[in-house]
């Protein structure tokens, strides 16, 4: 697992404001072991050494993974192609979710990244039903209701551009539903 670009990605969120405070977690598959942001942690701060492991059963390895790890382990077991999983607060996108509006896909950077965005009601953050529910889906991009999104990726790479594109998607939508037509 390459440490160094699971910290610049984690750097990368946090810098661009996916996430603020100890908001957020991030997670690698590698075989049957996985390597989560450990909980209460701020990604903009993280060190290699910080990164928790887990085996994909469930038992800790290494530190105190992150409170949803069981999200991200729900959604290993279910997804052979998926071998990361960010999970962010990103503003316009889950402020959208707060008043039941769903994102557009406006612009073809939407249409080919995103593909098909899945919707799931507010859970408790950290609890075996958002964890439940949001392994249930079958997109790669989640919108978790007055909470966050969860982006999946074939690798980090690949689940962070999905952030990135899922939040202008939503300030697209946010400025469409403000221009009065
Ligand atoms: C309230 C928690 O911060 C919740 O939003 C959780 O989903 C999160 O984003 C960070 O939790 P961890 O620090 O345990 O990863
Ligand atoms: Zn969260």
């Amino acid at each position: 697992m390459d440490k160094r670009q699971f910290i610049e990605i984690c750097k990368k969120l946090y810098e661009r404001k996916y996430v603020v405070g100890s908001g957020g977690n991030v997670s690698v598959r590698e075989g049957n072991r996985v390597y989560l942001t450990p909980t209460g942690s701020i990604l903009g701060f993280l060190k290699e050494d910080d990164i928790a492991e887990m085996d994909l059963d469930g038992n800790i390895i290494k530190g105190k993974p992150t409170s949803e790890k069981n999200l991200h382990l729900m959604i290993y077991r279910k997804r052979d192609d998926v071998n990361a999983i960010i999970h962010t607060h990103s503003l316009v996108s889950t402020f959208l979710s707060t008043i039941n509006k769903e994102i557009d896909l406006l612009t073809p950077e939407g249409k080919i990244f995103l593909k098909r965005i899945g919707y799931v009601d507010y859970f408790e953050a950290g609890s075996l039903k958002l964890a439940e529910e949001t392994a249930k889906r079958d997109e790669d991009v989640i919108i978790l209701k007055n909470h966050g999104v969860v982006c999946l990726g074939k690798d980090l790479i690949d689940a962070y551009v999905k952030v990135e594109v899922l939040e202008e998607q939503a300030k697209l939508t946010l400025l469409k539903l403000l221009v009065k037509e």
